[in-house]
This record gives C-alpha cells, sequence and structure tokens, in this order.
C-alpha cells in the first residue's frame, strides 16, 4: 500500500488541505475551508477550518506524516494553563505601525535591527504586535506566559498540547526575536518589545520530527475510526510560514524568483547566505531547507481585484475580460492599490488612489486595467527591491489564477513570466516537507514538477514611471 502525506496551508483568507503520495508526490485529495475577515482571529477559527478542511480532503486515512504551513508573523498568546488569551494579531494588522517604529528607534535604528535579526520590524513582525499589547493591553501581557505563531499553534494542537511547543527556522524568522545568521533566539530583543521574556517554541530543523497527532487531534467520523483500527502513529513535521512552505512546494532554486499573489504579494528568492537589508524593504527570513528567503511583502495583492471586480459588480472571469480589453497602461489611469496601507513602502497609514481620471478614461474596462496594473506595479518594485537579476519568475498564489494577471504581468515586470499549472504551494511544500520528515535526509524528496506556462509580452512604456509618479504623491 502506497504511503501518503498531507500539507496544509493556513492562510490569511481560508485552510487548504492536500494529500498526496510520499514517494511521487502525486495529489491522492484535496479540501479547503474559509476563514473569517478580519486582521484579529482567534486561533480556535484555524482550528475548526482545519477539522472541516481535513474532512472535505477526505480525512487523514492511510496518511502517515502531517505538516502544517500557516500565514507569518501572526500573535498567538498562551497563558500558563495553554489557553488563547486573547485573538490573534495577524500579518495585515496595522495598529502595531507605531510601536515598530519605536522599537526601531529604541535599539538605535534600521541597521541594528538588520544586523541583529536580518529584518527591519514594522507593524507585520510579532515583536512590534508584543509590543503594542504590552503598550495597550497590560493585563493580557501580564496573562502571557508563551507566545508562539499560527502555525506552531495548530502543529501543537495536532500533537494533543503537549508540554512543548515547536517552531521551525523559516517562521521563527518573522518574529523580529530571532537570528537567522546565528540561529538562535534573541531573548534580549523580546525583553526590549515586550518587558518580559515569555516561554518561546523549540526551534526544529528542516525534517525533525515535531511529534504525533494525538487521537482528540483530529475529528473524525465513526466509519473513519473503524476503518483505521489500531491506526499507526501519524508523525508531525515541523511545518512553516506560508512563503517558506510555497518555495518547497514551487520547487524554487537559486537564481528564480517567485512572485505569490496572494492576500499578501510576495517576492521571494531561496539564498545560501543569510541577509540582511537595513532599508527595511527586505526580510531576510530563512527558509525550510536549512537555507535562506530574503523576501519583499506588499499588503494590497489579490484582494484588490476582489475590490475592483466588487465596484465593478463583476465576478473574477469578468473581471479579467475588462482588464484585457482594456489599453495598456489603462489609458493614464492609474490606481495605487494602498487598500490596507502598506507594508512596502512602510506607509502603514496609507489609503488607495486612482489618478488620470478623465471622460475617456472613465470606464470599467480602464478601471480593471488599471487595478491589475497598479497591483502588479506594486509587486513590481518588490521584485526589483530584492536586487536580484532572476533567471526565472514564477507566479503563484490564488491572484495568479486570473489571466488578465498572468497576461498582464510581463508588461509591467519587463520579462517572461513562468506560471506554474495553478494550485496550493504553499499546502503542496508542506506535503514534501511531511514527506521529507518520513523518508529523512539532507534534502527533501524529487517530486516531478507540473507543468509551467510562460507568458511573455513588450513591457508598456511609461506605465512604471506614472505609476511611481502617482504612488509618491497619494
Ligand atoms: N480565478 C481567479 N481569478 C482571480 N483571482 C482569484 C481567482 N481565484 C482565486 N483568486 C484570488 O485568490 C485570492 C486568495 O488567494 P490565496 O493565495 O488563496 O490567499 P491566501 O493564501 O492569502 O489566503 C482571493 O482574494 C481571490 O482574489
Ligand atoms: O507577512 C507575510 C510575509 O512576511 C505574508 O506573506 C503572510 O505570510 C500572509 O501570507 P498569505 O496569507 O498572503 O499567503
Amino acid at each position: 500500500m502506497r504511503t501518503l502525506v498531507a500539507g496544509v496551508d493556513s492562510s490569511t483568507q481560508s485552510c487548504k488541505v492536500v494529500i498526496r503520495d510520499a514517494e511521487s508526490g502525486a495529489l491522492v485529495r484535496q479540501g479547503r475551508a474559509a476563514h473569517p475577515q478580519g486582521t484579529e482571529v482567534h486561533p480556535d477559527h484555524w482550528w475548526a477550518a482545519l477539522q472541516e478542511a481535513i474532512e472535505r480532503a477526505g480525512g487523514l486515512d492511510g496518511v502517515a506524516a502531517v505538516s502544517v504551513a500557516a500565514q507569518q508573523h501572526g500573535m498567538v498568546c498562551l497563558d500558563e494553563r495553554g489557553d488563547v488569551v486573547r485573538p490573534a494579531l495577524l500579518w495585515n494588522d496595522t495598529r502595531s505601525a507605531r510601536a515598530a517604529r519605536d522599537l526601531v528607534e529604541e535599539l538605535g535604528g534600521p541597521e541594528r535591527w538588520a544586523e541583529a535579526v536580518g529584518s527591519v520590524p514594522v507593524a507585520s513582525f510579532t515583536v512590534s504586535k508584543l509590543r503594542w499589547m504590552a503598550e495597550h493591553e497590560p493585563e493580557n501581557a501580564r496573562r502571557t506566559a508563551q507566545v508562539c505563531l499560527p502555525h506552531d499553534w495548530l502543529t501543537w494542537r495536532l500533537a494533543g498540547s503537549p508540554d512543548t511547543i515547536t517552531t521551525d527556522r523559516g517562521d521563527a524568522s518573522g518574529t523580529g526575536y530571532w537570528s537567522p545568521a546565528t540561529g538562535a533566539y534573541r531573548t534580549d530583543l523580546l525583553e526590549l518589545a515586550f518587558g518580559a521574556v515569555p516561554a518561546l517554541p523549540r526551534v526544529l530543523g528542516p525534517a525533525d520530527d515535531a511529534g504525533t497527532i494525538a487521537d482528540a487531534g483530529i475529528v473524525e467520523d465513526a466509519a473513519t475510526v473503524a476503518r483505521a483500527g489500531t491506526r499507526a502513529p501519524v508523525r508531525l513535521a515541523p511545518g512553516t510560514g506560508d512563503n517558506m512552505a510555497a518555495a518547497l512546494g514551487v520547487g524554487a532554486r537559486p537564481g528564480d524568483v517567485v512572485v505569490s499573489v496572494g492576500t499578501s504579494g510576495t517576492a521571494f528568492a531561496v539564498a545560501d547566505a543569510p541577509s540582511s537589508d537595513p532599508s527595511g524593504a527586505v526580510a531576510g527570513f530563512a527558509d525550510a531547507t536549512g537555507r535562506f528567503l530574503p523576501l519583499v511583502c506588499t499588503l494590497n495583492a489579490a484582494r484588490v481585484l476582489d475590490a475592483a471586480a466588487r465596484l465593478l459588480r463583476v465576478g473574477p472571469a469578468e473581471l479579467d475580460e475588462l482588464a484585457l480589453q482594456g489599453p495598456p497602461g489603462a489609458g493614464g489611469l492609474v490606481l495605487v492599490p494602498y487598500l490596507e496601507g502598506e507594508r512596502t513602502p512602510n506607509l502603514p497609514e496609507a489609503t488607495g488612489s486612482l489618478r488620470g481620471l478623465t471622460l475617456a478614461t472613465a470606464t470599467p474596462a480602464h478601471l480593471a486595467r488599471a487595478a491589475v496594473e497598479g497591483m502588479l506595479c506594486g509587486l513590481a518594485d518588490a521584485l526589483d527591491a530584492l536586487g536580484l537579476d532572476p533567471r526565472r519568475v514564477l507566479l503563484i498564489g490564488g491572484g495568479a489564477r486570473s489571466e488578465a494577471v498572468r497576461r498582464i504581468a510581463p508588461t509591467v515586470f519587463g520579462r517572461p513570466v513562468l506560471v506554474p499549472e495553478p494550485g496550493e504551494y504553499v499546502a503542496d511544500g508542506a506535503a514534501r516537507q511531511a514527506a521529507w520528515s518520513l523518508a529523512g535526509g539532507t534534502e527533501p524528496p524529487e517530486w516531478a514538477a507540473g507543468r509551467t506556462a510562460v507568458y511573455e509580452a513588450a513591457p508598456t512604456p511609461g506605465l512604471r514611471e506614472r505609476y511611481a509618479d502617482a504612488a509618491a504623491r497619494p
């Protein structure tokens, strides 16, 4: 009988589960469930969505190992008994913007942070959220005995909430108090931010053992339980942050840049050495293979398309049609997509804007085109900020399902774009990590890569310049 592995992507908008053959990587079954809206969410909702997604994927029957990847940075605080202290503040919650600015100043400037942990904190980082809580909710801060991240918490719940919580290098690198260069916590920075040092998860290596799923870890129907009988223990892999898992899922190699159009927009690359950018644009994360993952993140990606579709009262397919009908450059109409504030550039209080509106550009097609182009201009800036000359640019994430995004991306990026078959690359990366934890060894198992479509088009003259001008003058 073949061995199966399960990969979980507990990201901002939903939880996805894929079940794959551990040896070949072939997809066997999958399921998903929605997460609530909002930038603070009680972790119990993630737990409920995980159960639902597992059920929709046909349960864990035959699965030998599970790995959970999840949205990065979210602050999950637990009390002495392991109960959640308050709803988690997510990566896209910007109330901690001032706390981040204060922390940068208190340590002596952005260079000091980049040197210490590879990244300069912005509102998204866990360290900034902890400072916000210490200042605004002292009673919750006092009750906080442990701090962990979304994937740590879900893995721990699957294990039946044992004494120790675990994490991995990738997710730890998004806290702001763990150094990818030294592989150690900087509890001095946590103390600076929070005024105390709560217990922190143990940082596991890429294919380490994070325990086994407890019987109570998954809700299963009676028939499945009866079929399973005395089931072999289901191993838990370390899990990781969603971008780290995406890199593993898409098989990113040095020389590739991956651009993900999810709730966040990210551009990242696998690197052999740690990075540190004092400008704060590039976060110097660790990856899920023992390497590193310099990454630029925007707060506004696929939801810009959702917002444009809502304004135009159309669905995603019609938005695509409209955007492709609109002229390249949208006749000078520019949408600056700071709908949730922005992280790169660091403008947490910014709002979106529309420039170049004339009688001629006041059409649904121009607006749809400007929305896709504006969102992609933000990502092109992210790509440029990495400072690499990539061999391949791979486009993934929910937004890459849009034909307009796929066809317009090369006109904005000024280079060909490779689009892997639409899929759940974060969950796939987690599944590959689960297979790796079963097989052992120093590298993840080789799984056959799917088909990749190449999109090529001439760059649209003046587009990036008009966007830069509009973004600089909100
Ligand atoms: N066919 C489609 N066309 C355009 N956008 C799509 C399509 N399918 C999904 N999306 C977009 O995918 C987004 C979710 O992307 P996803 O990567 O799953 O997000 P996350 O992982 O952050 O929860 C939605 O906001 C939606 O805009
Ligand atoms: O904050 C970051 C990266 O630093 C985000 O990329 C989050 O990890 C959320 O990811 P998605 O839900 O958009 O995939």
